[in-house]
């Protein structure tokens, strides 16, 4: 019996051209890059709660909290097949230089900043798909 769908949220980092990705551990896209969020909890908004995983997974502190996209992704490679809506936000640091820290080494390698064209592989599927959809954080660029 698989399970009803969660939310998730994950927050695109921004800082200057480039993003923070961390390598997942997980029994969801284990070994693969993705940017830092977590499920909603109860009573959260979506800006709570991208604040609070950013910060429970890397230490950050961040704002100009922005809702930029949704995405439907089942996981059926899972050991439990999982359903996620993933509410996709954007967010600058407070302090831009504050590093990273790997809070959470038991979920995720070590957190870093990629310039966005040139990612590293392989990306959590979430993240591939919307880059194959020609998804950009960043506001496009008028010439
Ligand atoms: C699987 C993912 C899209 C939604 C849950 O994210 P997550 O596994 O990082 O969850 P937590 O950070 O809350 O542990
Ligand atoms: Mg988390
Ligand atoms: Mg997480
Ligand atoms: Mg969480």
């Amino acid at each position: 019996m698989s399970q009803a769908p969660v939310v998730g949220v994950a927050v695109f980092v921004v800082k200057g051209d480039k993003v923070l990705l961390g390598r997942r551990r997980s029994s969801v896209g284990h070994n693969t890059y993705a940017l830092p969020g977590g499920h909603l909890e109860f009573g959260e908004s979506f800006e709570e709660c991208a604040a609070r995983e950013v910060k429970e997974e890397t230490g950050l502190d961040i704002k100009d909290i922005q809702f930029i996209t949704v995405t439907n992704n089942v996981f059926t490679e899972a050991a439990k097949q999982l359903h996620v809506v993933a509410v996709i936000m954007r967010a600058s640091l407070v302090d831009p230089e504050q590093l990273p820290q790997n809070v959470e080494p038991e979920k995720c390698d070590g957190w870093d900043w990629y310039d966005w064209k040139n990612l590293p592989q392989p990306l959590f599927q979430p993240l591939e798909t919307m880059l194959k959809n020609g998804f950009s954080p960043f506001p496009a660029k008028l010439n």
